[in-house]
């Protein structure tokens, strides 16, 4: 059985029909990215794998269970966490305070309870950001924001880490090591789709790709398949254009 099964998923906005019939699987231990051009949808499946949105039609199931449309606790509880292109780390707290915020009860804004401090230093440590617990996060060089993101997704200890853009933004040294550290939550038992607009950072990274187009499935397949898919290519040509 998959570990999470996302099939037949739709999702409209009014007239436009951001994705249209997807469906893709996960196995346990796998590293699938999920590429397309910009505007093709990725966001737009992570959102509907979160509950974030409501899905038009077609199902996501996780582990077995139903977990279409609940709500996003509900599924982070279940053990599915995704970190975002965009940061938002909250300027007034440290990187140590930021991240605890990850580990209290829902909608209990108060420092009581959640993780203890050493709990916070073994996360922020899974991430090489270890050193900066007391750091603030205008303090922080952007790939030390992009980690702090990555530190509070795994706060919430999931099965499966949905990370979009994570390269975004990146020099070489800070995509190689980065990729490292990604590898490494493979080895400690995390699943991860990782979004990219361009199979650049992935093709050493995953074991599989899967290609969105306009909403659609255009190709899945190892990443020397989908590197050398005509029809990628030119899905990729024909995006530049925009
Ligand atoms: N909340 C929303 N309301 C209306 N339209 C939306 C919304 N979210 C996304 N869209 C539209 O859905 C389509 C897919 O967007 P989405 O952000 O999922 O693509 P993407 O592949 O993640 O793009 P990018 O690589 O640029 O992040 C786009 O046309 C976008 O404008």
């Amino acid at each position: 059985m998959s570990l999470l099964d996302v099939d037949g998923l739709t999702k409209r906005f009014g007239g436009l029909v951001a994705v249209d019939d997807f469906s893709f699987e996960v196995d346990r231990g796998e590293i699938v990215g999920l590429i397309g051009p910009n505007g093709s949808g990725k966001s737009t499946v992570f959102n509907c794998i979160m509950g974030r949105y409501d899905v038009t039609a077609g199902s996501v199931r996780f582990d077995g269970d139903d977990i279409t449309d609940d709500a996003t606790h509900e599924v982070v509880d279940r053990g599915l966490s995704r970190v975002s292109q965009e940061s938002n780390p909250i300027d007034r707290y440290p990187v140590a305070g930021n991240i605890k915020l990850f580990t209290l009860p829902n909608s209990v804004f108060s420092f009581y309870g959640g993780a203890s401090d050493e709990e916070i230093y073994e996360y922020a440590a899974r991430i090489d950001l270890e050193d900066k617990l007391q750091a603030m996060p205008d303090e922080l060089p952007h790939a030390d924001v992009r980690r702090l993101e990555i530190a509070k997704a795994l706060a919430t200890e999931p099965d499966l880490l949905l990370l979009d853009e994570p390269f975004a933004g990146m020099n070489q040294a800070e995509i190689d090591a980065l990729a490292t550290q990604i590898e490494r939550f493979r080895e400690e038992g995390m699943t991860m789709v990782v979004v990219d607009h361009n199979m650049g950072g992935l093709m050493d990274l995953v074991d599989r790709v899967v290609v969105l187009n306009n909403g659609e499935k255009l190709a899945a397949g190892s990443p020397e398949r989908i590197a050398e898919n005509e029809r990628v290519q030119e899905a990729y040509l024909a995006g530049e254009g925009r």
